[in-house]
């Protein structure tokens, strides 16, 4: 199943009523036992993608009515993060194993992708793929490779740790910039105070939040912000004129990936609190 997103301008998302901000913001069922979910959304191009084997590896199609490429790699790269049990990602013949909030980089060029379950437990494998004009190596990194940033504190009830897997000083791409955030237990602010960067849009997926639970996003143009209710293994587009900030009701932690004209994870314009409307 795959589904296209058209850009946004941000004077016309002023008159959008709740179910248009789902409609074109919100990417509501990432996941879908035995199938790969696609959302191709027209800021930067940046795919959204779930995968969810069961019994039998499933293997990445091109999504030809949108990439009009052989294969889905012919001119773009991705990241995935299994945010389940333990899988395998075979590229090209060579197997990965990757386990619970573990990372692969797969290059532009390769052309056989498959995922599969390698224990008892679902595997969930989230993708964020970028346009891609030179091959850089797939590679593989484990929490330990993350590069760890700590933001935050206590008394801001948003106190979190980043996980930068895919970025300038990390594995190389060639526009893509994924990890992932986790709140503290008793902390449910995420990126906050919140910025924009008009070089980069990104995209949100919560996950690890409890069933009954929700976030809160934020979006919009900081004078000018919504609201997204949203659920567990739901993720969300953010144009570059928009902030993608969240609030939960309990702690919870998110996929971020961003894909544009740098890779500069600080470039970012940061938003004071007291002129946020
Ligand atoms: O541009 C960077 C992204 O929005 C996130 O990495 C920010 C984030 O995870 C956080 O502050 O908690
Ligand atoms: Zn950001």
């Amino acid at each position: 199943m795959s589904e296209i997103r058209f850009a946004t301008h941000p004077e016309d998302f002023k008159i959008y009523t709740t179910d248009e901000i789902r409609e074109r913001f919100l990417i509501e069922e990432v996941f879908k036992k035995g199938e790969i979910t696609a959302v191709y959304s027209m800021h930067d191009r940046m795919v959204t993608i779930g995968v969810t084997p069961d019994g039998s590896a499933l293997e990445l199609p091109a999504f030809e009515d949108l990439t009009k490429s052989e294969y889905f790699l012919e001119r773009r790269e991705l990241g995935v993060i299994n945010v389940g049990g333990t899988g395998t990602v075979t590229v090209d013949g060579e197997q990965f194993t990757l386990e619970n909030r573990e990372c692969l980089y797969i290059g532009k060029g390769k052309q056989k992708v498959s995922f599969d379950n390698a224990g008892s437990e679902q595997a969930l494998f989230y993708i964020n793929s970028s346009p891609a004009h030179q091959e850089y190596p797939t590679r593989k990194a484990t929490l330990a490779d993350a590069n760890e940033v700590n933001l935050g504190t206590k008394e801001n009830c948003n106190e979190r740790t980043i996980y930068q897997f895919i970025h300038e000083d990390g594995i190389q791409s060639c526009q893509l910039v994924m990890g992932f955030t986790t709140l503290h237990p008793g902390s449910i602010w995420n990126t906050f105070p919140p910025h924009t960067h008009y070089r980069r849009m990104e995209v949100y997926f919560y996950f690890d939040l409890p069933e009954d639970q929700l976030v809160m996003h934020f979006m919009g143009d900081p004078q000018e912000t919504r609201h997204i209710a949203m659920h567990n293994h739901q993720a969300v587009i953010s144009p570059e004129w928009s902030i993608h900030s969240g609030a939960g009701t309990s702690a919870y932690s998110f996929v971020w990936g961003m894909a544009g004209e740098n890779k500069a994870f600080t470039d970012m314009d940061g938003e004071q609190l007291i002129d946020v409307k």
